[in-house]
């Protein structure tokens, strides 16, 4: 089992690139499967386990799928299969994103049913109530969600009780394949909403709206391959502005998109850290006081949730009293043992965390509950006095990829291991230590 070891101590200096963002490369890979003609070529693709998780989804479904050098190529032109099976959707709940393309082409989709993870139960209510507005019968069983319609998806209005990403996504995917117009209310309106609709009119889609709080899609008959880009990854250039911010450091982020981070950055300001855009990305500055706020997690253009574990790490270091609130996902805490175990002064009061800072934060081993878990235990293992060992990095990998090497090359004293080399490595720092 692999870990992460981190000695604290080290600022950060230099530059790091973000790869193209996670949570736009899986719906956008999830919609090639609309494309009944021509290949899709999609850039920017970072080396993600979701990605080879979404891909394999693909092939089992029927479609062409090469990735190499960032790019991802599909051939869905043969005809698809309907179901995607638990081995998939237990892997990663992304998955459920391919249900609104199979069932736009198919008539038919059979998806296993995703149940909960570990920032809570997760449900799909909203993604199958926009189907059965779209005149799918939805029916769930066995384990699996079975939905089919007979002939074509039909336009419809549809109005989301929550702003839901994934809702958001597969009925614009839905949609674009039906017969007349969707009109979809209180929609998301994150920047991978926006890149899923770029893509889909580059598809030949006709989808208006996205970014704002109405999406309107005019249904065609045929949608065919096309050439994309994918969105810089504005969770994980948050994270290295974190990273900056809490070992005091000056770290260009290049690729960071401004307007993406306005929330993070607006609340990191009020801290005390100093942020300059530079032409290609961001320059975070830290300050070597940095004052307490309280942060609520909300959808897009709040705070996004994605960012509230490493928040915590650098809220840990402020001086005063902070609270965070979760408002997105009902069980999102799971790390504050983690910090507990590194010293953290926090405690959870129902849906917020009270922290009492600077903590003098110690290294400990520590377990990744999520992807941003395993990053903020990181980060706080960069200030931590002695050495902080995490472990679990398959939610790591999830969405970050080469995350200690970046780190790394930025001054952090860092490595990955498996469990073998780690016992002569814990023998040279005693020897270290003693000598
Ligand atoms: C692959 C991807 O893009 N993942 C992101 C996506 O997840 P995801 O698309 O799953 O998140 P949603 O926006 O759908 O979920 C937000 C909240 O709505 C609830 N809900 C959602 C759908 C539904 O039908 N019924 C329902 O009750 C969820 O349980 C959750 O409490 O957006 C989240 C919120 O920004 C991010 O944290 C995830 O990183
Ligand atoms: C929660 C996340 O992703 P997912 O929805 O894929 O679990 C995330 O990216 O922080």
């Amino acid at each position: 089992m692999d870990k992460i070891i981190v000695r604290g101590g080290k600022r950060l200096n230099g530059t790091v690139k973000v790869e193209g963002a996670k949570n736009a490369v899986l719906p956008v890979i999830a919609a090639t499967l609309l494309a009944s003609d021509g290949k899709s070529i999609i850039k920017s693709v970072p080396t993600l386990s979701d990605v080879y998780t979404i891909n394999e989804v693909l092939r089992y479904l029927n479609a062409d799928v090469h990735f190499e050098n960032g790019e991802v190529t599909v051939d869905a032109s043969k005809e698809l299969s309907v179901e995607a099976p638990f081995e998939y959707v237990r892997k990663m709940r992304a998955s459920v994103l391919v249900m609104g393309s199979l069932l736009a082409r198919n008539g038919h989709a059979r998806v296993a049913l995703p149940g909960g993870c570990a920032i809570g139960s997760r449900p799909i209510d909203q993604h199958l109530k926009g189907f059965e507005a779209m005149g799918a019968k939805v029916q769930v069983g066995n384990g699996f969600i079975e939905a089919s319609v007979d002939g074509r998806l039909k336009g419809a209005k549809i109005y989301l009780d929550f702003p839901s990403v994934g809702a958001t996504e597969n009925i614009m995917m839905a949609a674009s394949l039906a017969v007349g117009t969707t009109v979809i209310e209180n929609v998301a309106k994150e920047p991978e909403i926006v890149d899923l609709a770029n893509f889909l009119n580059k598809m030949g889609a006709k989808v208006r709206g996205a970014g704002t709080g109405t999406i309107r899609i005019e249904g065609v008959d045929v949608l065919h391959g096309t050439e994309h880009v994918i969105i810089p990854d504005r969770i994980e250039a948050g994270t290295f502005l974190i990273a900056a911010a809490i070992t005091n450091g000056n770290v260009l982020v290049q690729g960071a998109v401004p307007e993406h981070l306005s929330s993070l950055i607006a609340k990191m300001e009020e801290m005390g850290v100093v942020f300059k855009e530079e032409e290609d990305g961001i320059r975070v500055i830290s300050a070597e006081n940095l004052k307490a706020v309280d942060i609520k997690t909300m959808p897009h253009p709040g705070f996004p949730t994605d960012m509230q574990s490493q928040m915590m790490a650098l809220l840990l270091r402020a001086k005063g009293t902070s609270m965070i609130t979760e408002t997105v996902f009902e069980n999102r805490f799971m790390h504050v043992e983690e910090f507990r175990r590194m010293n953290g002064d926090v405690k959870i009061e129902g849906r917020s965390v009270v922290m009492n800072g600077p903590t003098n934060l110690q290294g400990a081993e520590v377990a990744a509950t999520d992807l941003r878990a395993a990053a903020a235990l990181i980060l706080s293992g960069l200030v931590a006095d002695g050495i902080t060992r995490v472990t679990e990095l398959k939610h790591l990998d999830r969405g970050y990829v080469n995350f200690h090497e970046k780190l790394a090359a930025l001054g952090a004293d860092i490595e990955r291991i498996t469990e073998e080399s780690e016992l002569t490595l814990t023998a040279s720092y005693v020897a270290d230590l003693n000598a």
